[in-house]
């Protein structure tokens, strides 16, 4: 779906008329339907058709809409804009109120000619003026350079903002320190008038004195809890609810934006019954930090958390390792940061020691896990690892069911030449084919690195006896016992699925709700539900109104901790190895067979399944 702008030029229309040119020219009068959201969008937005128009293109001011405006801003903003609009009708400027992306969400006074003209040059609610996408502009440098920023004229990097000039400057949360938003006066060009800068700043006061009475008393909490804790240690200090973040130095160091989700989630679920704990915490890009917890208020509802954070050694937050600084033995065990498998789950981290070591000695390896778990992931990820530069061949058991013969053909052909050969769902091989593929086995291991992929070790009849040539196993766990990973996985996903930059981010309650969820379909279903979003966000950062509804809120099921998750993989891990022997398990696992047993009740661990 392109963005939504360009001025039709019409302004005695009426409602269904727009919505009816809206929805030809959005869909090129194809038959798609107009995305819901921006067809409720054009019905609020109506009256101010004639501006906003609707033509489907993506290089020209971005337009997204508006729906879901921050509250914060827009509650203190308005009176303080309210008095202003009354002084300044029919004044030659006109005053702005836009949110932290640069997008406009009020405009209020100025005389006709000049608010005609910047409708004419798309400058209105709904656009975005964020400086990557528009160059130069009030709006977006003030918001860039966070603090007062005046444009004029020629200054103004797009042709559509000649002809005026603006002084913005940015609302700052007065607890957080975060920017809300940045307040805007423009004008033409040559009534520009010394005093804007000072209105603007007096009016930006105004709204962040009210932002600070509006402040909840659960932020003042803590923000106190903050500034007493952090003026008296040398460590990492956050403090923080679902909401709500404040950080000093040392922490935003450490902290990557999806975070927030997960150290709220790891204090809420360690403090459910205590006032304090210490853990480990694995962060984004592998940092692991020693922190202890602490409930900031009383009762039921507290109002938040105070976490201190320490790292555990010095190689733990150098997380971005350079190729080439890299020491001579981490060579092919230790990729960089960046080409290595994500997950900061305990599962993941075990599959990435057991990928270094099929790394290291090369043996035909059998990939299994969940449908959706991210098996072919892995075995293009190992391929890289083995030989980049060599060809990767994909041959799908599933596509064999339907051309035997033609499959038959690629797999000779291929096994003729190095590189790597992924035999995919191997379980679906149809049982005649098993027979000649067993044939040529050996002298494909000889020559391409062989890998497949099926649910499980376990089968039976002719595929089974291919497992046998393939030693090697790599567990992929599911996604609901490693849901962690997802502060890792989303953002590869949506920057993969992005048109554009700034990819949008997952928000931090979003992820706290991904992570609540069960996604039986794996990564696969966490692909799907994201693409599906980053439609209906059109470039806005996701929320949890842009999911499908059913993905828009966690069960309230007792969740378990990501210790109590980590524990739980092991402990199936263990049962499979021993083929469901519990005392062999135990074994394995260095703990008594009572122990196991009451692990398994505690952990959710269904008994029957493991009946040995
Ligand atoms: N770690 C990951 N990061 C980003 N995307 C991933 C990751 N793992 C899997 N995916 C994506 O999830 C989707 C499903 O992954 P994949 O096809 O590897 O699963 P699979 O287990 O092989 O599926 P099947 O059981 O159907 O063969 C793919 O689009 C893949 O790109």
């Amino acid at each position: 779906m392109g963005r939504i702008h360009e001025s039709v030029g019409t302004m005695r229309r009426t409602r269904d008329d727009i919505l009816g040119d809206a929805a030809t020219l959005l869909t090129g009068n194809q038959s798609e339907s107009v995305d819901p959201r921006v067809r409720a969008d054009i019905a609020t937005s109506w009256r101010r058709c004639h501006l906003i128009g609707v033509k489907a293109t993506s290089d020209d001011v971005p337009y997204e809409g508006e729906f879901d405006r921050p509250s914060r801003l827009l509650r203190a903003a308005a009176p303080v804009i309210d008095r202003l609009a009354d002084q300044l009708t029919d004044s030659p400027a006109t005053i702005m109120l836009a949110d932290a992306e640069a997008q406009i969400v009020d405009r209020r006074a100025g005389g006709r000619e000049l608010v005609r003209a910047l409708d004419k040059a798309y400058v209105a609610p709904g656009f975005r003026y964020a400086e990557e996408f528009t160059g130069t502009n009030g709006i977006g440098s003030a918001l860039e350079e966070r603090r007062p920023f005046f444009v004029q004229g020629a200054e103004h990097f797009r042709e559509n903002l000649l002809e005026f000039a603006c002084v913005g400057a940015p609302v700052m949360h007065p607890i957080s320190g975060t920017v809300e938003g940045v307040l805007d006066v423009t004008c033409r060009f040559d009534e520009t008038n010394v005093l804007m800068k000072p209105l603007v700043l007096s009016a930006v006061r105004e709204i962040e004195s009210r932002m600070y009475a509006d402040a909840s008393l659960k932020e003042r909490m803590l923000l106190e809890h903050f500034l007493r804790v952090s003026r008296k240690v040398r460590s990492a200090v956050v403090s923080l609810n679902q909401d709500f973040i404040i950080s000093n130095t040392a922490a935003a160091k450490l902290l990557d934006p999806s975070d927030q989700a997960l150290l709220w989630d790891w204090a809420t679920r360690m403090l459910a019954r205590r006032d304090e704990c210490t853990g480990e915490v694995r962060l984004a890009q592998d940092i692991v930090v020693q922190a202890k917890a602490s409930k900031v208020g009383e009762g039921s509802s507290p109002a938040g958390v105070l976490v201190e954070m320490r790292t555990r050694n010095a190689s733990s937050i150098t997380p971005r390792r350079h190729p080439s600084h890299s020491t001579p033995t981490a060579g092919r065990t230790a990729p960089p940061a960046e080409e290595r498998l994500p997950g900061r789950s305990a599962a993941s981290t075990r599959l990435r020691r057991e990928i270094d070591s099929i790394v290291e000695s090369g043996p035909p390896t059998l990939i299994c896990g969940e449908p959706g778990s991210g098996k072919l992931f892995v075995a293009r990820h190992l391929h890289k690892r083995w030989a980049p530069d060599e060809p990767c061949t994909v041959l799908d058991g599933t596509v064999a069911r339907l051309e035997p013969e033609a499959w038959l053909d690629r797999f000779v052909s291929r096994i003729a030449t190095p590189g790597t050969l992924v035999l995919r769902h191997l379980d679906d091989l149809p049982d005649q084919l098993c027979a000649h593929v067993l044939a040529h086995l050996e002298a494909a291991t000889r020559r391409a690195r062989l890998i497949a992929t099926a649910p499980e070790r376990r089968g039976h009849g002719p595929a089974a006896r291919l497992l046998d040539h393939l030693p090697a196993t790599l567990l992929v766990p599911p996604l609901r016992y490693r849901v962690e990973d997802i502060a890792d996985i989303a953002p590869a996903i949506l920057k993969q699925h992005s048109p554009r930059s700034p990819v949008p981010r997952l928000q931090p309650a979003t992820l706290q709700t991904f992570t609540g969820l069960d996604w039986p379909g794996n990564i696969r279903e966490l692909e799907a539900v994201l693409t599906s979003a980053l439609i209906r966000s059109m470039g806005a950062d996701i929320t949890q109104s842009h999911l499908p509804p059913e993905y828009r809120s966690s069960p309230t099921r007792h969740r378990l901790a990501s210790l109590e998750r980590a524990e739980r993989d092991t402990i199936l891990q263990a049962l499979a190895d021993a083929s469901g022997n519990k005392l062999a398990a135990a074994e394995r696992l260095g703990i008594a067979r009572s122990t196991l047993y009451r692990k398994m009740r505690v952990l959710g661990i269904d008994d029957n399944r493991f009946s040995s």
